[in-house]
């Protein structure tokens, strides 16, 4: 076994937790140390390469975060939120670096993890890529820039399977627009317009979500002008981008006193 720092992944079966496998076997940074799934899914006690389709990993998909964690040093995480808080209270009790991509937090389960991180490393981002990140930067610079003469609107589309709207990317968007203008974003917010709406609140804010196929995930942000429109845009188009970062984001982490951090600290964007 090689002395590289060892990863679990969480949610192994799922989209992310394929992808992340994928980079880590091909990481001369860190190696796979566990395999976690949720009780009852068909791939717990197999072993993860047969699982997946390919040749004997040695790696046994198990149910039992907490014994995973204990001969690892990262924890990343895709999954789902009610799993990722209970997953932080773990990493958290062993100290270990906590990668975070699951979106679609409530603001009470925000605060459950951030208490969590007071005693380890852990780095949270609705979306891992360099190229969303570096989009809230220009977005608030953006907002900073033009009045609310200008309105905001954020358009984000995803595949047919995911559950959350807006998407984590859409609001990360959202707030690097409200502190370009000031606000705060729960005050401006305006999602899910049906029916006899009224016209549009000067300042707002606004989400829209479609969803559909196997769209990777394209974030637009427009500044809807008098005469003119500025629109900031990022397509992904190969979710391997987001498992990077979070190995990124890892291997960056082991090095970091205990706290909460996200993409732009990581990728020195701050
Ligand atoms: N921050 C980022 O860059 C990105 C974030 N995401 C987010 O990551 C999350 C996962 O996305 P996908 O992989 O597309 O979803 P998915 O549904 O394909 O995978 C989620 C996996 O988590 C597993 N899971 C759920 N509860 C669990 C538990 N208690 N214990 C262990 N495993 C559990 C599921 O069985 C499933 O295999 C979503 O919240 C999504 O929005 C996705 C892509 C990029
Ligand atoms: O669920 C997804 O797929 C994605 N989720 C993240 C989000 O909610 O923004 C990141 C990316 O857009 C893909």
């Amino acid at each position: 076994m090689s002395d590289l720092p060892g990863v679990v992944v969480t949610g192994v079966s799922g989209r992310m937790g394929r992808m992340l496998v994928q980079e880590i076997a091909a990481s001369d940074k860190l190696r796979l140390a566990g395999a976690i799934e949720r009780a009852g899914h068909d791939w717990v006690g197999r072993d993860l390469g047969l699982a997946m389709g390919g040749a004997e990993t040695g790696v046994i998909v198990s149910d039992d975060a907490d014994e995973a964690f204990a001969g690892a040093a990262v924890v990343i995480d895709f999954t789902a939120p009610e799993a990722t808080i209970a997953f932080g209270a773990l990493a958290a009790a062993r100290g270990l670096v906590h990668v975070i991509g699951t979106t679609g937090f409530t603001d009470d389960q925000i605060a459950a993890l951030e208490a969590a991180s007071e005693g380890a490393v852990q780095i949270r981002a609705g979306n891992m890529s360099l190229g969303v990140n570096l989009l809230t930067v220009l977005t608030r610079k953006v907002a900073e820039a033009l009045d609310a003469d200008f309105d905001i609107e954020i358009v984000e589309a995803h595949h047919n399977r995911k559950v959350d709207a807006p998407s984590g990317t859409a609001l990360m968007l959202g707030e690097a627009a409200a502190v370009g203008r000031g606000v705060a974003l729960g005050d401006v917010s305006d999602r899910g317009r049906d029916g006899i709406t009224g016209a549009r609140t000067r300042g707002d804010i606004g989400f829209s979500a479609i969803r559909g196929g196997d769209i990777v995930g394209e974030h637009d942000v427009i500044f809807a002008g008098p005469g003119e429109r500025v629109v900031l845009r990022h397509v992904a188009s190969d979710r391997a981008l987001f498992a990077r970062g979070a190995l990124k984001a890892a291997a960056w982490g082991l090095e970091r006193p205990a706290g909460f951090y996200d993409m732009l600290d990581v990728l020195g964007l701050n």
